[in-house]
């Protein structure tokens, strides 16, 4: 005869054990689950989503009504369990329902933790927990406008980040100066507070509150300080507390949570605890991952299976607010025993920092790109040594090793390793799709597994797997929305530019019906890009689009200051435009004048109310070294002056330089050219990189030097310096159609493979059309330094820009 098994709790951590136990043990136990919640067990995680308006609520069940029939499992959903008799080993339900069991789960989760503040009984105080929960603020949405959330965790803001979506005005009360405090450091905190500001979130931090204001609905917060703000709705969402009552009354033993060993035993035979209401070594998780490795625990101990049970885990969380790639794992704040590597780059809204202690990661935090998340996770998991290679972890491939990415990173993923924390998904189950059901994309893995479906953390090692099992043209590529506003891919909204006319981003983003109303820092740069790209006559510059670099034409320092370049053709200057400069940096105290890489002069540290008068005395262009636009053309002396030279690369660069500056990009362009293959002028780490050789020039493209770095690719060979201008021509106007906004073109050759670029340029005809259109687009640019100069209306525009829109600065 079967044994009864009892689960308290249909959650996401007692079905899951339940699940596993069914399939190592499949007809040891006759199951019963008692849930209060009317439902079959759903994936709590993605609540967010459906507030976000990304997912309905048939979408997030885990388990439907069928699996329960088809498993033999019998469900009471919407019956809580009021007492457990672990004498005679029953339960009971306040509604009259008793069940015997040999053995007992009790997986009750967690209560959200409400404030006890006066008048926080209010109609409209809510917390963030369940479906319910969910439906009553997209009700409310429907009738009310100022939605206040108190909390500032992982859970307030993506509540807020729905409420936004549900066109509420959304302010975020926080206790502390920091968001995120228990995920983040103080850079990324305050990186991650500009990015959901330009969200349209409103942020009170550094404030408690003291009462919520109202009759019998809520109609406004007082904070300890005195202030008032109007509210229609608040929502709680200042932690969670482990539901523990009814296992303290039955007589477990409880802390914060209840206590249970590594079998996931508590203190009473045959009743175990999985999920946000066990304890185990001291802490109570509250998050998927380690309960589902709690559950995979207790179906082994069920099912008899020896194991040497559960040891505690490493979390690692992600933000799931579109738009934001927040990561967070294991110890992320410094101490006096630990040294970490930083990235730090303002121009692309990078963050990242690793934290080392006696030779191993113990932490990070990942803002902007969280590509580094999974591996960086693996190391503190596995406790890793990276003594001596320190430095390397964050600098991928380009670095001389130490840090596996992509692909030889999957590969090297044991099968049993779980891939997708929140799903419970190992690589074993995500290349068995792959291979027997015939998945090609993440979106079908996603429908065959689960991986990815939750948080999404896990979608690139999912991606990456897919190219180590298929090749990379094997995986079907899935359209991506340009950012978290719209569905709507790169190609799509350029298309609908195009073909509809579009001239405005206001204009896109209505006719594309973008979920936002203002746009975030991803698109609306991107889409003042597209449009100047697709109608440089008609497109009217949308300066509020731009990062604050390219608005200020100057580069913002570390400490508020400017700094100011120069165009220098070709990098050839002369001892008038020498003394001038210098004059200059006297004149105006430039503590700093040093040469770039690019071989131009930098004039570092100069206030922003000297640049208009600056720029006029220098009486040269602007050298572009703030924009996404052609930077310098680097030069070697070529056979002016080199005894190896075979053609003058002077001169070819001064051309060079000449045509294309003020030249608009995706990204930031760089060019050189070196006289002969020596390559003095480092011409295959550049973007367009010219070299001479015997009776001609080789032309290579998508270079970089960067952090990525990346050797260029032969595109051509050609014999005449008009071919070089052709060719440069027609292959940069082909990137600055074709590539993404924000996309180098040594990311861009790499996506789309040089072979199809020899194919775009090869018929002269295409090429001779390209080089028309950027001339045109060319022949309209003007200083814009001499602008700033000559016009007054666009003098006291810049001055007045001192509270930029977007505060980001880019590359
Ligand atoms: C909006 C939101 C977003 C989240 N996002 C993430 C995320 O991105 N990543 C992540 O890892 N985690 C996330 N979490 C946390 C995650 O959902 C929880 O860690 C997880 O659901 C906990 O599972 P559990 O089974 O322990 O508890 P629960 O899922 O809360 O299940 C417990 C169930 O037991 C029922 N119950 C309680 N007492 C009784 C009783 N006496 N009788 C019968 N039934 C009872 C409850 O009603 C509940 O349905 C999120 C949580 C929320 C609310
Ligand atoms: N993406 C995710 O992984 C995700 C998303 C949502 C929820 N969750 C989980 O759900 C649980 C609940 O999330 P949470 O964000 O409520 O918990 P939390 O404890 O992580 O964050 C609560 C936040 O509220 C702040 N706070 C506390 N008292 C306050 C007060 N009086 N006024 C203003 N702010 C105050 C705290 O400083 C803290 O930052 C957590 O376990 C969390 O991990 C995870
Ligand atoms: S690349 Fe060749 S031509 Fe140019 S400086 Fe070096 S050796 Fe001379
Ligand atoms: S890790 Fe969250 S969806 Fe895979």
């Amino acid at each position: 005869m079967k044994k009864k098994l009892v689960l308290i709790g249909n959650g996401m951590a007692g079905v899951w054990a339940v699940e596993q136990l069914l399939k190592l043990a499949p007809n040891q136990y006759e199951v019963t689950v008692f849930g209060s919640e009317p439902h079959p067990n759903y994936n709590r995680i993605l609540l967010s989503s459906v507030l976000a308006g990304d997912a309905k609520i048939d979408d997030i069940v885990i388990n439907d009504w069928n699996w329960y029939k088809e498993n033999g499992v019998t469900l009471h959903a919407g019956h809580t369990v009021t007492k457990i008799d672990t004498e005679r080993k029953s339960v009971s339900t306040a509604s009259g329902i008793t069940a015997e069991y040999d053995d007992l789960i009790i997986a009750t989760g967690s209560l959200p933790f409400m404030l006890p503040l006066p008048g926080a009984d209010k109609e409209g105080v809510i917390a963030f927990r369940d479906i319910n929960d969910c439906n009553t603020m997209i009700e409310t949405a429907k009738n009310y406008k100022k939605a206040i959330v108190i909390g500032g965790g992982l859970l307030g803001l993506e509540a807020a980040r729905g409420l936004l979506n549900l066109n509420m005005d959304v302010s975020v009360v926080h206790i502390f100066k920091d968001l995120m405090e228990r995920q983040l450091d103080q850079t990324a905190s305050q990186m991650l507070r500009k990015e959901l500001e330009k969200q349209g979130m409103n942020f009170l931090l550094e404030k408690n509150t003291d009462s919520i204001l109202g009759k019998k609905r809520v109609t406004g917060v007082k904070f300890k300080d005195g202030s008032v703000v109007d509210a229609d709705l608040v929502v709680m969402a200042v932690g969670i507390k482990p539901n523990v009552q009814l296992a303290k009354d039955s007589g477990l033993e409880v802390n914060r949570g209840i206590v249970v060993n590594d079998y996931l035993e508590t203190s009473i035979p045959h009743v175990y605890s999985v999920g946000e209401c066990a304890e185990h070594r001291g802490i109570a998780y509250g998050l998927v991952a380690p309960l589902y490795e709690q559950g995979n625990e207790l179906a082994k101990r069920l099912a008899g299976v020896p194991s040497a049970g559960y040891q505690g885990s490493v979390v690692s969380t992600k933000l799931k607010v579109s738009g934001v790639d927040v990561f967070s794992a294991g110890q992320f704040t410094d101490a006096e025993d630990t040294a970490s590597v930083r990235v730090q780059d303002d121009f692309e809204g990078v963050y990242k920092k690793v934290v080392i202690k006696d030779g191993k990661v113990i932490g990070a935090v990942l803002f902007g790109d969280t590509s580094d998340g999974s591996r960086l996770f693996k190391m503190i998991r596995e406790g890793e040594d990276v003594t001596g290679k320190e430095k390397q972890i964050l600098l991928g491939e380009g670095s001389g090793g130490g840090a596996k990415s992509g692909v030889d990173y999957v590969a090297s993923m044991a099968d049993s390793e779980i891939v997708c924390g929140c799903n419970g998904v190992s690589k074993g189950t995500i290349l068995n799709a792959i291979s027997e059901k015939g998945c090609t994309s993440v979106n079908e893995i996603k429908a065959c597994t689960k991986a990815s479906g939750s948080c999404g953390g896990c979608k690139p090692l999912v991606a990456d797997l897919l190219a180590l099992a298929l090749g990379a043209d094997g995986v079907q590529t899935v359209k991506e929305g340009i950012c978290g506003c719209t569905e709507h891919s790169r190609d799509e909204v350029v298309e609908a530019i195009r073909s509809m006319r579009l001239t405005s981003s206001k204009e896109v983003m209505n006719v594309l019906e973008w979920k936002t109303e203002e746009g975030c820092s991803k698109c609306r740069p991107a889409l003042n890009y597209y449009l100047g790209m697709a109608w440089p006559e008609e497109h009217e510059e949308e300066r509020e689009s731009r990062f604050v670099n390219e608005r200020n034409h100057a580069n913002i320092q570390k400490d508020g200051t400017y700094s100011v370049v120069p165009r220098i053709y070709g990098g050839v200057t002369s001892p008038a435009e020498l003394k001038r400069i210098a004059e200059v940096a006297e004149k105006f105290d430039v503590p700093m004048v040093k040469f770039t890489g690019g071989q131009r002069l930098d004039l570092l540290g100069v206030k922003k109310e000297d640049l208009p008068k600056m720029w006029a005395e220098l009486d040269m262009p602007s050298g572009y070294a703030y924009g996404k636009a052609l930077r310098t053309v680097k030069t070697c002396v070529g056979s002016t002056f080199c005894r190896f030279g075979t053609q003058d690369s002077i001169q070819m660069g001064i051309d060079l330089e000449k045509r294309f500056e003020r030249l608009n990009t995706p990204a930031k362009v760089k060019l050189a050219v070196s006289g002969c293959p020596r390559n003095c002028a480092e011409s295959t780490i550049k973007d367009f990189g010219v070299i001479a050789i015997d009776g001609g020039w080789e032309l290579y493209v998508g270079g970089n030097g960067g952090v990525k770095v990346r050797a260029s690719e032969l595109l051509c060979k050609v014999k005449t310096e008009e071919e070089v201008q052709e060719w440069a021509g027609a292959f940069l106007q082909y990137y600055r159609e074709a590539a993404k906004w924000n996309e180098r073109t040594s990311e861009w050759v790499s996506r789309v493979g040089l072979e199809s670029i020899k194919e775009a340029l090869a018929s002269e005809e295409e090429r001779k059309a390209l080089n028309e259109r950027i001339d045109k687009t060319l022949s309209l640019t003007t200083d814009p330094w001499k602008e700033i100069i000559e016009k007054d209306e666009l003098r006291a525009t810049f001055e007045e820009l001192q509270a930029p829109a977007l505060e980001t600065v880019a590359d």
